[in-house]
């Protein structure tokens, strides 16, 4: 299959309902220096679910969560985000990104960091409305937001006056206020501490079983992937390929008591599996 990554262009595999991954190849580099970081990669995401990407170090989930940001190009194969070409759903502000490292604005507050998106790229908000795979939410009140993350205290402090997990906690606000329809999240907590960690995982719950917004989130926690998700996507080593996609029919909302049960360690379990075969040439994931 030849590159059809072309905004505009029409995308064989894309669905309005669905993050469409689709036979996708990545290599980075040539000669001797060429790396293949994406092989073989089909992925479907639909709309509304929370998908946690787990894999050995190196395998390439930066690399696929950034194709769906249109931040890369693959070498060959789809990718469509709701229909759209990731480039074109970018532009349109469908898609939020929270790195691991929260990049806020040093010289505006928690609250001017949260609007900023909003504020900046209007034309984004008409080119989002002429999309079809673009549905519309009610937009939410980021002062809101901050309160459901515990920083209603904080919001007109900067960011330097912030602990690492409550930037953080600034960077997940920001990228729910923008009303995307698919927020790509990439090792989001790897920074924090256990206990900050448990705790904002416990707020982002929360928010999203009330938003509902489509998730991608890489990680290299297995019990994390497991609290979070609906869908583990297991990847293997590189060159990155899905090695499993399991489903987590855990109910929700996902409380502490649910998280100590029995069930939560067998999805545990197998996903350790699954790696273990995916790590045939990687290193240990947490
Ligand atoms: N811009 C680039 N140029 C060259 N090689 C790259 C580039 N970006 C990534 N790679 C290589 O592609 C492979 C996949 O990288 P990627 O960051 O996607 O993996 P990852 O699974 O997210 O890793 P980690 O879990 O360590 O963050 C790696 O071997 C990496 O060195």
């Amino acid at each position: 299959m030849t590159n059809t990554h072309s905004a505009g262009a029409s995308l064989e595999y894309a669905s309005p309902d669905e993050i469409v991954v689709s036979d996708a190849l990545k290599v980075y580099g040539s000669g001797a220096g060429e790396v293949t970081a994406l092989s073989h990669v089909d992925l479907t995401v639909k709309r509304g679910q929370f998908v946690s990407v787990i894999g050995p170090s190196g395998c390439g989930k930066s690399t696929m969560l950034r194709m769906i940001a249109g931040l890369e190009q693959p070498d060959s194969g789809e990718v469509s985000v709701f229909g759209a070409h990731p480039d074109e759903a970018c532009a349109a502000k469908m898609i939020g990104f929270v790195p691991q490292v929260p990049a806020l604005l040093p010289w505006l507050s928690v609250l001017g960091n949260v609007t900023i998106p909003s504020k900046v790229n209007r034309r984004a908000d008409a080119l989002r409305r002429t999309l079809p795979g673009h549905v519309a939410r009610p937009a939410t009140d980021p002062r809101v937001l901050l309160t459901k993350l515990g920083l209603g205290d904080a919001i007109d402090r900067l960011p330097h006056q912030l602990s690492g997990g409550m930037q953080q906690r600034v960077a997940i606000a920001r990228a729910f206020s923008i009303q995307a329809d698919v927020l790509l999240m990439d090792e989001p907590f790897s920074a924090l501490d256990e206990f900050t960690r448990e705790a904002i995982q416990v707020q982002l719950l929360e928010l999203w079983e009330q938003m509902r917004t489509t998730v991608v989130f890489v990680t290299h926690s297995v019990s994390e992937a497991v609290v979070l998700s609906d869908v583990v996507v297991v990847m293997s080593a590189r060159p990155g390929r899905i090695e499993a996609v399991i489903p987590i029919d855990l109910p929700r909302p996902r409380r502490q008591g649910l998280l100590e049960a029995a069930a939560m360690h067998e999805y545990e379990d197998l996903i350790r599996e699954k790696l273990q075969t995916a790590w045939a040439s990687g290193p240990v994931v947490r």
